[in-house]
């Protein structure tokens, strides 16, 4: 991907994002309240949070598309209140809908795009083609945008988002709506944008997939930072295995004999949840049931680990 218009930052600026004290209300809602939220370049870092938290409402604020009414934002050293055009230049934006312009074509979406960037005019066919193959919209490029599907929408809306090559990218909701292969997709191309120094936020409710996209995760309730931890981080803090046997009595009588606290999961199958504080605990334990001649099918972690850390983070709440 061309790397002509972003440009570095100079000096010792923080790259990536920065932000910190963040709060703004709409009326007597407390939106976003005191938030301090940081995206290091190079990583995916996950906004994770219930409906209402506050995570469209942060992510506007970092897009500098909503003025906060207290705090700090550096995105790549710069203040966008102060310089709002180069943070601009720096920003890909992809809302949770793609928005107006449907009587539009997606490549005169991203031909109008690159333009409002004032791209030189003579790169510009070639980047939006470059942008229509990258996510797989070549076949449908000069199709109305209102025509498109949903999925197919948040494609050409994280197209949209690229044109300018930013070097930071605010995603909100990027996987909604999209199937299987283009969730994939996605996630391969989001790792791939990090892995080529951006800083990438994507905010989610589909928890297992992030597990599998993020390097880290803040976790939003009630419009304030619960917690910012990476993945692996969350998971040292200990998490639920499914266990299953061959013989359902064997499994339970081998876990009470060992004192492990354990309880039955809703679903078609019989199995069992455990909670195990680490690696060690869970190998320790399958080589126990496997020892005590328990004929054990599956033995998994019950949910990704930001799940985990997520429900953990609810149940405490309440
Ligand atoms: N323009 C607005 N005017 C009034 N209230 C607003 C406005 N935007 C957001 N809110 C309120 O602020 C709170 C946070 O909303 P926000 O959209 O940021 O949450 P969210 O975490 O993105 O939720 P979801 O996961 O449902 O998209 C909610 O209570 C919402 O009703």
């Amino acid at each position: 991907m061309s790397m002509m218009y972003s440009q570095a930052a100079p000096g010792d600026d923080p790259l990536g994002i920065v932000a910190q004290g963040l709060s703004r209300r709409f009326g007597a809602v407390h939106a976003v309240q005191h938030i301090d939220f940081h995206a290091p370049p190079g990583k995916v870092t996950a906004l994770i949070g219930p409906n209402g938290a506050g995570k469209t409402t942060l992510l506007l604020m970092l897009a500098s598309l909503l003025r906060p009414d207290a705090g700090t934002i550096l995105i790549d050293g710069r203040d966008p209140s102060r310089d709002p055009a180069a943070v601009r230049l720096r920003i890909g934006w992809m809302p949770d809908s793609l928005g107006v312009w449907g009587s539009l074509t997606a490549r005169e979406i991203l031909v109008q795009i690159a333009r409002f960037y004032r791209m030189p005019e003579a790169g510009i066919r070639e980047r939006a083609e470059e942008l229509l193959h990258l996510v797989h919209l070549e076949a449908l490029a000069d199709q109305p945008a209102r025509v498109l599907s949903r999925g197919q929408q948040q494609r050409l809306s994280l197209a949209r988002a690229l044109v300018h090559d930013p070097s930071v990218l605010l995603l909100d909701e990027p996987a909604s709506g999209l199937d299987p292969a283009s969730r994939v997709d996605l996630r391969n191309l989001l790792r791939s944008l990090a892995g080529a120094g951006k800083a990438v936020v994507v905010s989610s409710h589909v928890l297992s997939e992030l597990d599998e996209i993020a390097d880290g995760a803040a976790f939003v309730s009630a419009g304030r930072t619960v917690k910012q931890q990476s993945v692996l981080e969350a998971v040292q803090h200990g998490r639920r295995y499914s266990v299953s046997a061959l013989d359902h009595a064997a499994l339970v009588a081998a876990l009470t004999g060992f004192g492990v606290e354990f309880r039955p999961e809703a679903g078609p199958r019989q199995t069992v949840s455990v909670f195990v504080t680490d690696d060690g605990a869970a190998a320790a334990l399958l080589a126990g049931l496997v020892q005590a001649g328990v004929g054990v099918v599956s033995f998994a972690p019950a949910a990704g680990a930001l799940e985990e850390a997520y429900m953990t983070m609810e149940t405490e709440r309440r």
